[in-house]
């Protein structure tokens, strides 16, 4: 880790009110490395340089604890987690809470696997799995306080891999960029039909001036048993409008 890194993250999610201890920050540094030594082989990120590691990926992923308030020893899903974001940095500021990181790549598993390990996580899992098979399975179905995604699909479509995981009561989060208003317009329908509906949509800022939004979706009933659709289905043929997915009936 180079020597001022501590100072910088410290520094800069202090400009965004998040306070980060020494412990944490030394943790959060040691996560950077090892990405940044994977990346040599494995394609973990584009982003290398290190004031913009640290805005757009780990004080990005914070803002979820700043603007959401999660009780103690909540169950977190990621889903499409890719090198660990947003998930393993909220990880590392909240320890109480219980983890799955999921991504259908393996290489990224691998990878993630070994950083919860060198980071010495508890209460972390990593699952190499597609969300449309993890959420057929008994073990993850509703089993969720929250799922949370950033960077992985259109909102129509990522309600389909995300509500299906989340219990009834919970929340699925979306982390998206300044303007999402036609995704959430798009994603109205699909919502409803799995259960879900749109609710706080809360706008942030990182250093830099870059707007982004977090778009909040409640679980407000069941999931029906036929979604999620099977693997591919739900970014292929994102749910549009209800009278073309009951005559799909896929
Ligand atoms: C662009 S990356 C984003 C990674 C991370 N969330 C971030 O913000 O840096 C998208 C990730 O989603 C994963 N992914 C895409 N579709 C998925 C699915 N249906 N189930 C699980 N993972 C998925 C991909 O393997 C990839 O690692």
């Amino acid at each position: 880790m180079s020597g001022n890194f501590v100072e910088k993250l410290v520094k800069l999610a202090g400009e965004c009110g998040i306070e980060i201890d020494p412990e944490k920050a030394k943790l959060l540094g040691i996560f950077k490395d090892e990405i940044v030594e994977w990346n040599k082989r494995i394609n973990l990120t584009a982003i290398v340089d290190e004031e913009q590691f640290i805005v757009k990926h780990i004080i990005d992923s914070l803002i979820i604890l700043k603007k959401i308030d999660f009780h103690s020893g909540a169950k977190l899903v990621d889903v499409g987690t890719g090198a660990g974001f947003p998930g393993v940095p909220v990880k590392i500021m909240r320890q109480d809470l219980v983890v799955l990181l999921m991504d259908s790549s393996r290489k990224k598993t691998e990878f993630l696997k070994h950083a919860v390990k060198k980071l010495g996580l508890q209460r972390t899992d990593v699952l190499c799995a597609r969300a449309e098979e993890a959420a057929k399975s008994g073990g993850y179905r509703e089993m969720y306080d929250a799922a949370v995604a950033r960077a992985v699909s259109g909102l129509n479509t990522l309600v389909e891999l995300c509500l299906p995981l989340v219990k009834v009561g919970g929340i699925f989060i979306a982390m998206k960029g300044e303007d999402p208003g036609s995704e959430i317009e798009e994603a109205l329908g699909a919502a409803d039909i799995l259960g879900g509906r749109i609710g706080n949509v809360i706008p942030y800022e990182l250093p830099g001036g870059i707007k982004r939004h977090l778009i909040v979706v409640e679980k407000i009933k069941n999931t029906p048993e036929k979604f999620p659709r099977r693997p591919g289905m739900p970014q292929k043929k994102p749910i549009h409008l209800k009278i073309s997915i009951e005559k799909e009936g896929d």
